[in-house]
């Protein structure tokens, strides 16, 4: 597996807009300009996002699949308890959310990453706020480049909007298809939290801020949308770096164009192929956290293609503001410690956006004496708003 390491963030991939790295703060990431790139040598990446060859980690077709869960049907809990054990991941049908919305969002996404670049850059994401356009944060910690834009919808959808699309009615099209998908998001989601916690023989009372107020859980979700243009030269590209998501579940709708890729416990990759009307569900580091090392977060990355252009939509639900995270008491045997400490959604992005995939083990409670003073140093919190 490619690791990704530290390495110094760079000020702008950008192929047509050289002059931004003056004006912009080193330490903002924007993606290549996919609308306007010119290509020097026929179908050669440019050298900052040329990974080596991935010959050595082609999927792993004997595998079994990830099972597709029908969340209605009477098994559910059983068949989702066997997938988090084995692959930390699942696809659900039945779910309730309209498949004509999950089309809309998708729609609205490619009306967005269209956009010129200078309207993009508009709506950038800036260092102190994880909201708006760029790459993906994962590829500061990469070596090399990611074939791929993210927009990162947190709080007010209309304040995106307004940057992107001056004129009301090209803004609102999108706050409603968005803020439509959000409210279907929640509601399953919730669905599928509850099916897992039953699934490990806990119930909403023991964690109890399942049941927050409104509006602290509409704070505790983030919606990505992802994209990413065709490739002269997939092979050496990558959509998204391998790594876990911080979330306790995220959801993700991949439309119709396969790329999601996730690691099976023996080291191999394994394709979720897109499945129609499907939404795949990933368990993140929070539900690790949660399970007390019982499920595992699934680490997963996305390849790219030499003939479609691939959207995916991810629903982050972390938890709520000022919401601790920590293992169940129930899943902690008795006489013996929980494996981690209690941490916010909002400290764990922090260390994840500084530490990448070595956060988990940071918080673990057989090392945070030593942690704690390396947290303060790298003042974790101001990743998120
Ligand atoms: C809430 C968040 C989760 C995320 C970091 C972020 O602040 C917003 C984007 C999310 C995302 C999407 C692509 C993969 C990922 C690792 C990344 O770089 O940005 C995840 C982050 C995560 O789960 O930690
Ligand atoms: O595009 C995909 O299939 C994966 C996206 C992803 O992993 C993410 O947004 O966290
Ligand atoms: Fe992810």
């Amino acid at each position: 597996m490619m690791h990704c390491s530290r390495r110094g963030a760079r000020a702008n991939r950008s192929s047509k807009s050289s002059n931004m790295s003056t004006t912009l703060p080193h330490h903002t990431i924007i993606p290549l300009d996919f609308t306007n790139l010119i290509l020097t040598q026929s179908n050669k990446l440019p050298h900052t996002h040329t990974w080596p060859h991935r010959s050595y980690d082609s999927p792993d077709p004997s595998h079994h699949p990830v099972p597709v869960i029908d969340l209605s049907a009477p098994r559910a809990v059983h068949l989702i308890r066997h997938a988090c054990d084995k692959f930390g991941a699942f696809q659900v049908t039945g779910h309730g959310v309209p498949v004509q919305l999950l089309k809309e969002v998708e729609a609205e996404a490619r009306r967005l990453f269209s956009l010129p670049m200078g309207r993009k850059i508009l709506a950038l994401r800036s260092p102190e706020n994880m909201a708006g356009y760029g790459t993906a944060p994962v590829s500061l910690l990469c070596p090399k480049g990611l074939w791929s834009e993210g927009f990162t919808i947190a709080g007010s959808v209309a304040e995106h909007a307004t940057k992107l699309w001056p004129a009301h009615d090209e803004s609102s099209r999108f706050c409603s298809v968005i803020g439509e998908y959000k409210k279907q998001m929640e509601l399953v989601t919730k669905k599928i939290i509850t099916l897992i916690l039953t699934s490990l023989g806990l119930t909403n009372d023991d964690v109890p801020w399942m049941k927050a107020e409104k509006e602290a859980v509409s704070e505790a979700a983030v919606v990505q949308l992802n994209s990413y243009p065709v490739c002269p030269d997939p092979a050496q590209a990558m959509g998204m770096a391998p790594h876990t998501d911080s979330s306790m579940v995220t959801v993700l709708y991949q439309g119709n164009v396969a790329g999601l890729q996730l690691q099976s416990e023996k080291g191999r990759w394994v394709t979720v192929p897109p499945t129609e009307g499907a939404l795949v569900v990933n368990l993140g580091d929070l539900m690790h956290i949660l399970s007390n090392g019982r499920f595992r977060s699934v680490l997963h990355r996305a390849l790219v293609n030499g003939s479609e252009h691939r959207i995916s939509v991810a629903y982050f639900y972390g938890s709520p503001k000022g919401v601790e995270v920590k293992p169940a008491v129930n899943l902690v045997g008795e006489g013996t410690s929980p494996m981690y400490g209690p941490v916010t959604w909002k400290d764990y992005l922090g260390l994840k956006g500084r530490h990448g995939q070595k956060a988990l083990e940071m918080i673990k409670t057989s090392k945070v004496h030593g942690m704690l003073s390396v947290c303060k140093m790298c003042a974790m919190s101001n990743v998120v708003s």
